[in-house]
């Protein structure tokens, strides 16, 4: 059996599948503090005696750097309780099997890669857009990176005509991509949920601007084969459609992709792709 946990800054998931990723049972409850949340993944895989590996996709920034003497752990979050928390150590002396250890957005870019959108593919970028914007890269099996892992939501970006007045709301930069798109900067600029706006307002075609954006840089950086554009933003069915438009007319013919229709898609797994990820990632830990 593989087990796999989605650790999210709002909610964990943890699943367990068979060899085949055939999901046995999963369980979900809200991310609360270190303690009681443990508890939960504990109650949860303690009842599998069959385990054999598990696959972590955590809420970061995270350390991934195996000759770090903080590998495994969750470092800067604002997330009290979290910071500097040693999130691997903890799974690994509980179960004492192969542990997986990567970002969420790099396991979803991993479930997206080996048997969703960009199976096909040889690279692969995943963008969420939820409560936060961060992503993972994928190229030749290996997830791309180096110091560290990523921070696709922290980019900077120009600002949209219409939206001078807002001064995103990222606690450390302000107005980068995660300050002016993320989910929460609807309800900042509004008063109103991302959710509850009409899917005509003027404020989806704002944030496709920015998105567009990133997606522009992250083509010309690691000219990707495929994008996948996932978390609770995406659900507005606009949205794609709105994205796609903007990307064309930033990028400007300068270099060839991928038909865009074929390029810049949703996730296939839809929300199981962090969860899937994560139990590819045990597989692959074994
Ligand atoms: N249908 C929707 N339309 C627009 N925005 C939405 C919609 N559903 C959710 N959102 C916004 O998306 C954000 C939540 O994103 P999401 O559901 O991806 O959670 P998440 O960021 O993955 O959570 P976690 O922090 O646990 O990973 C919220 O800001 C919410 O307002
Ligand atoms: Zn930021």
């Amino acid at each position: 059996m593989l087990g796999a946990i989605e650790a999210g800054g709002t909610k964990f998931v943890c699943a367990v599948s068979d060899e085949n990723l055939n999901i046995v049972k999963r369980y979900f409850f809200p991310t609360t503090n270190t303690e009681e949340t443990l508890k939960n993944v504990y109650e949860f895989f303690d009842k599998f005696e069959g385990l054999k590996a598990i696959g972590i996709g955590s809420f970061g920034p995270i350390d991934i750097n195996e000759n770090s003497p903080k590998y495994g752990y969750i470092t800067s979050t604002p997330k009290i309780g979290w910071r500097d928390f040693d999130f691997l150590g903890e799974i690994k002396r509980r179960y004492n099997i192969p542990v997986g250890w990567t970002t969420d957005v790099n396991a979803a870019c991993l479930g997206e890669y080996e048997v969703g959108s960009a199976k096909e593919d040889n690279s692969c970028i995943y963008l969420t857009i939820g409560t936060g914007i961060g992503g993972g890269a994928i190229a030749n099996g290996n997830f791309i990176e180096g110091f560290g892992h990523p921070e696709m939501g922290h980019i900077l970006v120009k600002i949209h005509p219409k939206d001078k007045d807002f001064k995103g709301w990222c606690p450390y930069h302000g107005d980068c991509l995660e300050g002016l798109a993320a989910g929460p900067s609807v309800e900042k600029r509004y008063g109103i949920k991302a959710e509850d706006l009409d899917p005509n307002h003027e404020i989806w075609q704002i944030l496709a601007y920015y998105i567009a954006q990133a997606l522009v840089n992250y083509t010309l950086i690691l000219r990707p084969e495929k994008i996948v554009l996932g978390g609770g933003v995406m659900k507005q069915t606009q949205m794609l459609k709105l994205i796609k438009k903007e990307f064309r007319a930033l990028l400007a013919d300068y270099v060839e992709i991928p038909m865009i229709d074929q390029y810049i898609v949703l996730p296939s797994l839809g929300d199981d792709a962090g969860i899937i990820g994560g139990l590819i990632l045990a597989k692959q830990n074994l």
